[in-house]
Formats: C-alpha cells, structure tokens, sequence
C-alpha cells in the first residue's frame, strides 16, 4: 500500500515510513492511494471474531509488505490484551434504537488507547528494526497525552514531548500525564488553547532547526496508524448489530475529526454505514462547516467537554482531499488561504462528497448536562461530557426506526468528575486501574505560548537521531 500527501508534492511513502513520518513533508496528511474494499461476504465472514482477530483482518490491507500478517495478529493481541473488558470496546443498548460503543476501557479510560496502544508498539517495531530513534512531538487537549504517553513511556529509542493548554483540561487528565515518572517523558503546558498547540506542532515537522537533528514522529491522529486502528471499532459495532444485512448510522463526539473520519474509512471500505452524525460542542466550526459551508476558526470556547475545545480540525483536511477528486495541488491552495484567512468555503464538490455520508448537531452545556441526565435517569448509565454531546446529537436524528444508531462513548465519566457530578448529582469514582493517580508527584514544564521557545526546550532535550 502506497500513502500519498493530501498537498501533493511530498513523497509517496509505504506504511512503515508513514507511520514514522506523521506529517507529510509539504504540510500534508497521509492517506492510502486508494481506499480497500472489502465486498459484502467478505465483512459477513468477519462476525464473531475476537477484538484483535477482527483488527488484523481490517487493518492487513494497509500495512502492506511493512508487517506479515502473523506479526500483525501478535501486534494486535498485544495492545488489545491491556484492556479491562474482554470485548475491547462493548456495546452496551439505551433503547429500541441508541446504543453505545464503549470505547475507554484501555489503560487511560478514553478512546484513544485503542490506537494509541497499537502505535507504540508499531514505534517499538519498526525502530528496533532500523536502529533508529524518534522524538514524539504531540499537542493534547487531554486524552492524547495520557493514551500517548503510556503507550511510549520507558521506551529506549523513544523521547516524548507533549503539549497541553495550561489549566484547560480536568485534573485527571493532567495527572495521567505528569505523574508518569519515566526520563523519556516530558509534559509541557503552554499559556493557550488546544488550536495553539496544535499549530506549534504542525510547525516543528518542518523546521529545519528540528528536522535536521530529530526524527520528528506524531501521536496525534495527523499520524494515519492512528485512524487506521480506530476503523476497526467501526466494524465491531456494526457486524454486531447485524451489518453487512443491516446499515448502521454512528453518532460521533467530534473535535479534531479524526474519530469520525475512521468511520467514513470504515464506509468507503465496504461497512453500510448510514450516517455518520459530526457532533459538536459550542467550538462548532465543522458543524457550521457541514450545515452552512463556513468553515471559520473563531477563538475557543472552555467547556465542560474540554477535549473537543478545538477550532482547527485537522482531519477535516483529509476529508477535502477525497471529496474533492483528491487534488493535492487545489487542496494545498486552499489551505494556504485558510492559514492566511482563518476561514474556508468548501467547494460544491466537497459539499457534496461530504453530505452523502456526514451530518451534524452541536450541543450547548445545557443540552450536554439534559443528556447525561436523561441517560441516567432512563438507562442507569453514567455517561461523560463528550459521550453525552455525542448522544444528544443521536437523539435529534429521525433514522427509520430499522437503523441502529450507535453513539461512540469516547471517555469514562470518571476523567471529567465535576461535570457529571453538577449534571448528574453523582461523583463518579476512578477505576482502580488508574491507581493512586492524585497521591503521585507531579512533573510538567510552563512555557509561554511561544514557538521558538518550546522548540528550543525540546532541542535541549531529546536525544538527536542516529
Ligand atoms: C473524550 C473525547 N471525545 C471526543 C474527542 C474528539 O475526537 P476527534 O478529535 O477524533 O474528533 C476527543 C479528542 O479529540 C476526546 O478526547
Ligand atoms: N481531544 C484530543 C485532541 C487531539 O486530537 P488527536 O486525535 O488529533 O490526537 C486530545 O484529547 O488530546
């Protein structure tokens, strides 16, 4: 399999050279030449198979010659056997037709361990083959990190420096990250938002004052491994609610579009999906991208979902990309004038690739805080911040009744206590698998939002290539 840049002019790459690379050299995204397909048997076949069996099988066509099938398999059942429930990622029924896909039962209790956990030992795999070592440069709102860091930590050829908007994430999030005593681990927080971290990142992929002492490597989902493994859930949910016969519509907590965007993957792979509903916190510019065609970053809002407190969604731009006859060449334009504007207009071609697949709602904190309770009052679950965002979206689709519609439960209410406590009445407790979390010592560095600033602390710091 061959991955190419959504701005045309970097090289094309195989998936172990992808997997290190993270951002494409012209600014880019990586995605597949073409997408795999699966015909209708061929997904029919995959009922009933084991988390880590079923991951092998959708993710084969996109490692290529870069892992065997049988090294992918024992990659699988590695990351996958960290995980408290033995279905990996449940599903769990509300009502005749809203389920949700329990996707936090990995080490750190949010979505993200399902790939996270697979990327580093995809890191460990292939730079053990080439003697090489990375620098992880990462920007976090706050689920990332902590996936990211346990995912690497205490990995010899590996240093991890992640970003994250000071004070803006819950304090469990925080000390998942800072309490993680390991010499290759280094949590920053910056004086900004999410977006001005993320951007801080983009930039360090191509400064030469970097690039040309590190290999510079990505956690974040600009790294495509990290979309190809959250594809696989996807296909879990769906074959256990009776796809390829059935069409299931996903209702999907969205920030920097990555977790969506597996699910559009995951369709044009072969899965009937019905739709994909992007929903949004008052930080709505891809809903207002989907519904009005105003794709404008604004300022960010701090909410009680501070996870998708995110205005510049990077994934956005993969989808531009295929829905739009994928020209790297208008695309890199395009988001020349975003750079410059803080705003785009999406083509009638884009507008129309999207709407075939993607609709959207955005939740105020008092439609959040309505969904949490409705939950807990009517279905006995304690949902977080961004699952309940994700539900009230569910809620406002009028899907035939014969659809599913399936809301993909990103974090365990436990990250964001103070929220469900004021919506819910009920604190809830952290499991045990997370330990002595607030008895730990802390270690972070504060810098001022300033690039040359956290870059030259990097550069102090990591370990140059070899
Ligand atoms: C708990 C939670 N829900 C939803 C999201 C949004 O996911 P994505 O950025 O892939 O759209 C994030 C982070 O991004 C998150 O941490
Ligand atoms: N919500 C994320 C933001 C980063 O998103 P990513 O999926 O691109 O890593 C977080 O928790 O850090």
């Amino acid at each position: 399999m061959e991955y190419i840049s959504t701005r045309g002019s970097a090289p094309a790459l195989d998936f172990e050279d992808v997997t290190l690379a993270g951002l494409a050299s012209d600014g880019g995204l990586y995605l597949p030449i073409e997408w795999p397909r699966f015909p209708a048997e061929e997904i029919a076949a995959m009922r009933g198979l084991s988390y880590p069996e079923l991951a092998t099988r959708v993710m084969l066509p996109f490692v290529g010659e870069s892992l065997s099938e049988n090294e992918l398999r024992n990659l699988c059942g590695q990351a996958y056997g960290r995980f408290a429930h033995v279905a990996v990622t449940p599903l769990v029924q509300l009502d005749a037709q809203h389920w949700l896909l329990e996707l936090f039962h990995g080490p750190t209790l949010a979505f993200k361990d399902v790939a996270l956990q697979l990327l580093g030992l995809l890191f460990e795999t292939f730079l053990t083959r080439r003697q090489q070592q990375l620098t992880i440069v990462g920007a976090t709102s706050g689920d990332t990190g902590s996936a990211a860091i346990d995912a690497v930590a205490g990995r010899d050829n590996i240093d991890i420096f992640m970003l994250h908007p000071e004070g803006r994430i819950s304090d469990v999030q925080r000390c998942q990250m800072t309490t993680v005593n390991a010499p290759n681990v280094h949590n920053i927080a910056i004086a900004g938002s999410f977006d001005d971290a993320q951007a801080m990142v983009k930039r360090m992929f191509v400064d030469e004052a970097l690039t040309s002492r590190f290999r510079i490597g990505a956690v974040n989902s600009i790294n495509w491994a990290r979309l190809m493994a959250q594809i696989v859930y996807y296909f879990a949910a769906a074959l256990q609610l009776g796809a390829p016969d059935r069409r299931v519509a996903f209702s999907v907590p969205t920030g920097n579009f990555g977790d969506v965007f597996a699910g559009y993957v995951a369709a044009r792979m072969g899965l009937p999906i019905e739709r994909l509903v992007v929903a949004t916190n008052v930080n709505d510019i891809l809903h207002r991208a989907l519904s009005q065609n105003d794709y404008s970053a604004g300022k960010v809002t701090p909410t009680s979902a501070p996870s998708m407190d995110i205005q510049v969604s990077s994934n956005f731009e993969r989808l531009l990309f295929d829905c739009g006859d994928r020209d790297g060449v208008a695309l890199a334009q395009q988001m020349k004038g975003f750079d410059a504007e803080k705003a785009l207009k999406l083509t009638e071609r884009q507008l129309g690739g999207a709407a075939e697949l993607f609709t959207s709602c955005r939740a105020d904190e008092s439609e959040m805080a309505q969904a949490m309770r409705w939950a807990s009052e009517n279905c006995g679950q304690i949902l977080d911040p961004h699952t309940a965002i994700g539900l009230h979206a569910a809620r406002m689709q009028d899907c035939p009744a014969e659809v599913p519609i399936v809301t993909l439960a990103t974090a365990h209410p436990a990250k964001f206590r103070d929220p469900v406590e004021r919506a819910t009445g009920f604190r809830p407790s952290l499991p045990a698998r997370v330990g002595d979390l607030f008895a730990r010592q802390e270690r972070c560095t504060s810098l001022p939002g300033h690039y040359e600033t956290v870059r030259d602390f990097i550069a102090d710091n990591a370990t140059p290539s070899n």
